[in-house]
C-alpha cells in the first residue's frame, strides 16, 4: 500500500496527540534516556518486532543508555501514517520499559 506524505499541518495536528515527538527535517524525532544499556538494548530488541510487523524502521543512534530515533517514509520521501503508527508503539513499549 502506497503510504502518502502527509503535509506540515497535518503532521503538526497529529504531533498533538503523540507524546515526546518533534517535527523537523521532513522526519519525526524523539530521543529517550534509561537508566542504564541492558534497559535500552531491550527496549530496542522490542521496538525492533514492532518494525517487522510494520515493515517501517527507524533511523536510530544508541549510546550506552541513550536512544535517538529518527521517523520518515523512504519511499514517500517524506511522514507518513506509518511513521506516527511506529511512534505510538515506540511509546507503549518505551513506557513499559522505563
Ligand atoms: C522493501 C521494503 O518493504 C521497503 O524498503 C520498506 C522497508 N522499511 C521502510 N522503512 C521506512 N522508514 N521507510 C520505508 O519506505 C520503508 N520501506
Amino acid at each position: 500500500m502506497k503510504h502518502i506524505k502527509l503535509s506540515d499541518s497535518a503532521i503538526e495536528k497529529k504531533l498533538e496527540n503523540l507524546q515526546d515527538w518533534d517535527f523537523y527535517d521532513d522526519a519525526l524525532h524523539t530521543d529517550f534516556e534509561f537508566d542504564n544499556f541492558k534497559d535500552c538494548m531491550s527496549a530496542m530488541n522490542r521496538i525492533a518486532f514492532e518494525c517487522e510487523a510494520l515493515n517501517h524502521h527507524p533511523e536510530w543512534t544508541n549510546v550506552y543508555n541513550t536512544l535517538d530515533i529518527t521517523l520518515t517514509t523512504h519511499d514517500a520521501d517524506g511522514v507518513t501514517e506509518l511513521d506516527f503508527k511506529l511512534a505510538e508503539a515506540i511509546n507503549k513499549i518505551v513506557e513499559v520499559e522505563e
